[in-house]
């Protein structure tokens, strides 16, 4: 699903965000990337997304090679890819359930069944009570849960999921982390990071990377 080998990035400014990167991401896993403020979690997901390009080495997503070249191609893997991004991307003034169907606007599919996938999603979420609520009004946990469920109702290969512990206490976190973690089956692999180690440090289902200054210091492939 993910290779990567001797991957390096390096903004233009010269800050050189990840190193000679090597590994290889299974489907049906689930991923958590940990590491320091600064180490190179988000620049790794905008590489994952396309939405940077590697610097040196080599990339390949979903059967495809992430590079500049390739640009047509990659806007297509997009499509198989649920991203969660950390400020959420909500559109203001529109009702819940319009903010998930969006989600699936390049998908082919008729209007019935982005509703229904919907409602489907905002099932899974705990959020079916809001459905027809304006996201406005939502507190900032619900308005994550909406961002999930617009991510999971693509039905995706790759759910990524950046820093959604951010704002959370403890058992908050771990509930979201449970959550994003149901959704992977033998078709779709998740990955979070996050820079709360502690949180996922006993989680014995899931392959651990940890990141620091761009380089992985600690690999923990999924336990049997
Ligand atoms: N567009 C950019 N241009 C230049 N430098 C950047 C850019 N984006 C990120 N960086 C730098 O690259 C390094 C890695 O940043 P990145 O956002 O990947 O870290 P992170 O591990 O996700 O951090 P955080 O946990 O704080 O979100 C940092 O030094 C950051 O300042």
């Amino acid at each position: 699903m993910i290779q990567v080998k001797d991957l390096s990035l390096t903004y233009p400014d010269g800050t050189m965000a990840l190193k000679d990167v090597n590994i290889q991401i299974d489907s049906g896993q689930v991923v958590y990337i940990t590491g320091p403020s600064g180490s190179g979690k988000t620049s790794f997901l905008k590489l994952l997304m396309g939405m940077e390009y590697p610097t040196s080495g080599h990339l390949r997503v979903l059967g495809r090679t992430m590079k500049k070249e390739n640009a047509l191609e990659i806007r297509k893997i997009r499509r198989d890819i649920g991203p969660i991004f950390q400020d959420f991307k909500l559109l203001k003034g529109r009702k819940v359930i319009d903010n998930v169907i969006i989600g699936m606007r390049f998908l082919k599919l008729s209007s019935n069944q982005m509703k229904e996938r919907a409602k489907e999603a905002l099932e899974k979420v705990g959020l079916s009570h809001k459905t027809n609520a304006l996201v406005d009004n939502l507190s900032w946990g619900e308005c994550q849960r909406v961002a999930i469920a617009r991510a999971v109702a693509r039905k995706p290969a790759l759910i990524i999921a950046d820093e959604p512990t951010g704002n959370l206490d403890k058992e908050n976190a771990l509930n979201i982390l449970e959550l994003l973690s149901s959704f992977k089956d033998n078709n779709t692999t998740v990955i979070i990071t996050t820079h709360a180690t502690h949180l996922i440090e006993n989680i014995e289902d899931g392959v651990m990377i940890r990141i620091d200054k761009g380089n992985i210091v600690m690999e923990r492939m999924a336990y049997e």
